[in-house]
């Protein structure tokens, strides 16, 4: 039988990393990782609005189990992100407004559930953010083992403990720690070249011919007819 662990302390992505990948958003750091590292977008937003960056703290739980959660909270450090899968397929309500209580209270950033949460409406007036692949009112017991701060795969991404786990209203992405910075960097460029590209396009530049498009379209064998109007 394997051994069932939780890991106390983690290497973590910096909080200034953390931050620049939050304010950069899921899809650009999607984009700046060479389009690594999403998770299943069945794994949706509770709320609407949030977008947040933390380091993983990871946690694998028996279906219909949440035992292994509350052994996580005493892990957490403020601006960690919980991630939550279970060893079988599961939408049961893994958590709800109390556990999440108990996570703002430790300063952790959010969750992302490969399961079901339930107490959504207590959870969107706490203003705590959830991605969650279903929501249920089936509860859960406390009884099974599970580990803590072992890589886990989550939403199809493999999530090691202290990965920086981005997550908004587009989904979720999973940077590895030691990509992290770079990542950042490389979304920032991307930023900058957006912002070039939004100003050419609101000034009515075509797609098409910002990105010399055309000779594609040629290549391919797209052809274009007058048509009657
Ligand atoms: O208590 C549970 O097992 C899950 C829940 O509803 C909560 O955290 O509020
Ligand atoms: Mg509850």
């Amino acid at each position: 039988m394997s051994r069932h662990v939780v890991v106390r302390r983690v290497p973590r992505v910096a909080a200034e990393v953390l931050a620049g990948l939050a304010s950069a958003g899921v899809s650009t750091v999607h984009e700046a990782d060479g389009r690594r590292g999403a998770l299943d977008p069945a794994l949706r937003p509770v709320q609407a609005g949030a977008c947040i960056a933390g380091a993983a703290v990871t946690v694998s739980c028996h279906p219909g189990d949440n035992l292994m959660i509350h052994a996580a909270v005493e892990v957490c450090a403020p601006g960690d992100l919980l991630v939550v899968t279970t060893t079988s397929p599961s939408t049961d309500g893994m958590l709800g407004e109390l556990l999440a209580t108990s996570l703002a209270a430790r300063g952790v950033a959010g969750v992302v559930l490969d399961a079901g949460v339930r107490d959504v409406a207590e959870l969107r007036a706490m203003g705590f953010p959830v991605w969650a692949r279903a929501v249920s009112p089936q509860g859960t017991v406390k009884a099974s083992p599970g580990s803590v701060n072992v890589p886990v795969v989550c939403g199809g991404q493999l999530v090691s403990p202290g990965d920086a786990v981005v997550a908004d209203d587009d989904g979720v992405v999973v940077v590895p720690l030691a990509r992290a910075e770079a990542v950042l960097e490389a979304a920032r460029r991307r930023i900058d070249s957006e912002d070039t590209k939004r100003a050419r396009l609101a000034a009515g530049e075509l797609g098409l011919d910002m990105y010399s498009l055309r000779p594609l379209l040629d290549r391919l064998g797209v052809v274009y007819e007058d048509g009657s109007s």
